[in-house]
């Protein structure tokens, strides 16, 4: 399990707070999955699509022996197997697992984009990543998220 990864997970349907816990055991199930660290959980206002409920978010770090497409394949599992609809793409959802970095990749194809493409501009990523882990570094701008955190805060006049 050389490889370590960062995950980000969402909730917006109660109850929310059952379905990050739940969505951490099952990462936590997977054989080829060792949870290393886990951020407190954060209650956030949607962005993006403002027009639904509050989000609770947390990240996580793990250590896994899953390929990229792997580790996909595992977060769409729990996902579906939490009862996610995809039925409007932005809209409410009872969990989200988002792959936020996996080692130092920068890929990006038809199904997966790493780093996560919107990540530098998302305070509730940004606060519980940096939450993990405060010296992480963007892998490819090479902008610690300490920063994209502060640029975001002031952005979004968050204080
Ligand atoms: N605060 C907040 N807003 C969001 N908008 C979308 S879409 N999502 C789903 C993640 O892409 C979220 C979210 O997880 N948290």
């Amino acid at each position: 399990m050389d490889n370590f990864a960062y995950l980000a997970l969402g909730s917006n349907i109660e109850p929310r707070f059952s379905y990050l816990l739940d969505a951490v055991k099952a990462l936590e199930n997977n054989l080829e999955i060792k949870v290393c660290k886990v951020s407190s959980i954060y209650e956030t206002d949607p962005v993006g699509y403002t027009d639904q409920g509050k989000f609770l978010n947390m990240a996580v770090k793990i250590n896994t022996g899953l390929s990229p497409f792997e580790l996909l394949d595992a977060c769409l599992r729990i996902e579906k197997a939490l009862g996610r609809k995809r039925e409007i793409r932005w809209g409410p959802r009872t969990i989200d697992l988002d792959i936020l970095l996996y080692n130092h990749e920068n890929m990006e194809t038809e199904t997966l984009v790493l780093p996560h493409p919107r990540m530098h501009e998302r305070a509730f990523v940004l606060v519980p990543l940096t939450e993990l882990d405060n010296s992480l570094i963007h892998p490819v701008t090479k902008i610690p998220f300490a920063k994209l955190l502060e640029a975001c805060i002031d952005r979004e006049g968050i204080r």
